[in-house]
């Protein structure tokens, strides 16, 4: 069903709603061309499986009829969470701001994925020193903030890159992701709650009442995407929704990471189910709800490896993959050049 264009009142968040509401489709002349050069490319045709796919998935959200993946960037978006003081996780808040700065040294795994792959790297660091207030006590986000950070996120495309992978680190995000879905899907907080860095016991018990909690605070106000983003959500959470619906106005395709960099696609998806339609799911992370909501999504994973680090490293992974599937879009020849011979 088309969505009306939201009427404008002057709020931060209907610049948003206005922004998602003109998003480019697909490219329809690239895919036809992509898929022409499928069909004739040295191999029994869907021989190459879901590395076909990808070429065209590329070729239609970049609108080339010859798909590129010369430029692929990470961005990981990394924020401070009040929750993560109620002992929702085995690590401290402070974290954070450790790993930020081992990503600055090239220690972190998403270095080394990156360097793999020749994926360029950029950390957006969002007021570390600032935690968003606890969910169960108050909003994460005034709407202002939020839609300045939604626009903030826009910023990871700047540069020119031609494939996106997003990833994100903030101690206590797996309790915000769980803390999204619930709102956006409803069912129990146990569904949506897993163990995040290795949460039990006690500690994932919290995570279940803060989730529970935060869902019963906010209440009846939880009925707009934007509106739960910035109530239950956090600033890297908000980062990657402007960094998805940004690449998708520059026709740059987006691979997601795992369960926190998912939710929040997901609430763009909430706000139009088209909207992540030029986005791939780089992985399926270990984290227990996050296949749950690739099928909410309809999202099918790239890669399932058992990882559940999150700060990008199963999306730069994927790239990986990403960059063959354009290798061979590109570079094999095809049996109008002649020399193989095609069915009879
Ligand atoms: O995205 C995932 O699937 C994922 C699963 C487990 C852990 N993480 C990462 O772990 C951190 C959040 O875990 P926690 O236990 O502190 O909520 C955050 O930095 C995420 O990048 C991420
Ligand atoms: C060490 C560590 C690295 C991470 N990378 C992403 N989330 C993380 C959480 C922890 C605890």
């Amino acid at each position: 069903m088309p969505m009306s264009a939201p009427t404008h009142t002057g709020l931060p968040f209907d610049d948003i709603r206005q922004l998602v509401s003109t998003m480019p489709g697909p490219d329809a002349a690239a895919r036809a061309m992509a898929e022409a050069r499928q069909s004739d490319l040295l191999k029994p045709p869907g021989a190459l499986g879901r590395l076909e796919e990808i070429a065209i998935h590329l070729a239609t959200w970049q609108a080339k009829g010859m798909p590129t993946a010369d430029r692929p960037m990470v961005a990981v978006f990394a924020a401070t969470h009040g929750i993560a003081e109620r002992g929702v996780s085995p690590y401290p808040g402070a974290v954070t701001k450790q790993m930020v700065a081992a990503f600055t040294d090239g220690k972190a795994a998403v270095n080394q994925i990156c360097a793999s792959f020749d994926a360029g790297l950029r950390v957006f660091d969002l007021a570390l020193d600032l935690p968003t207030p606890d969910i169960t006590q108050d909003a994460a986000l005034d709407e202002r903030a939020c839609a300045a950070t939604i626009a903030f996120g826009m910023q990871a495309i700047a540069g020119g890159a031609d494939v996106l992978a997003l990833g994100e680190m903030g101690i206590g995000n797996t309790t915000i992701a769980a803390a999204l879905c619930h709102a956006l899907y409803g069912g129990t907080p146990e569904e949506w709650v897993g163990a995040g860095t290795g949460a039990t016991g006690d500690i994932l018990d919290r995570k279940v009442a803060a989730v529970r909690e935060a869902i019963a605070f906010h209440g009846a106000a939880l009925s707009d995407p934007l509106e739960i983003l910035r109530r239950v959500g956090g600033r890297e959470v908000a980062a990657m929704v402007g960094a998805i619906l940004a690449a998708r106005i520059e026709r740059v395709p987006v691979v997601l990471d795992g369960y926190v960099v998912t939710a929040a696609a997901a609430v763009l998806h909430a706000m139009d189910p088209s909207a992540l339609d030029h986005c791939l799911a780089g992985h399926v992370s270990a984290e227990k709800a996050h296949a749950r909501l690739l099928e909410k999504l309809r999202l099918k994973p790239i890669l399932d490896l058992g990882m559940r680090l999150g700060e990008g490293s199963g999306a730069a992974l994927a790239l990986g993959v990403v960059k063959a599937a354009v290798a061979t879009h590109r570079g094999m020849g095809t049996f109008s050049d002649g020399g193989v011979s095609n069915k009879a």
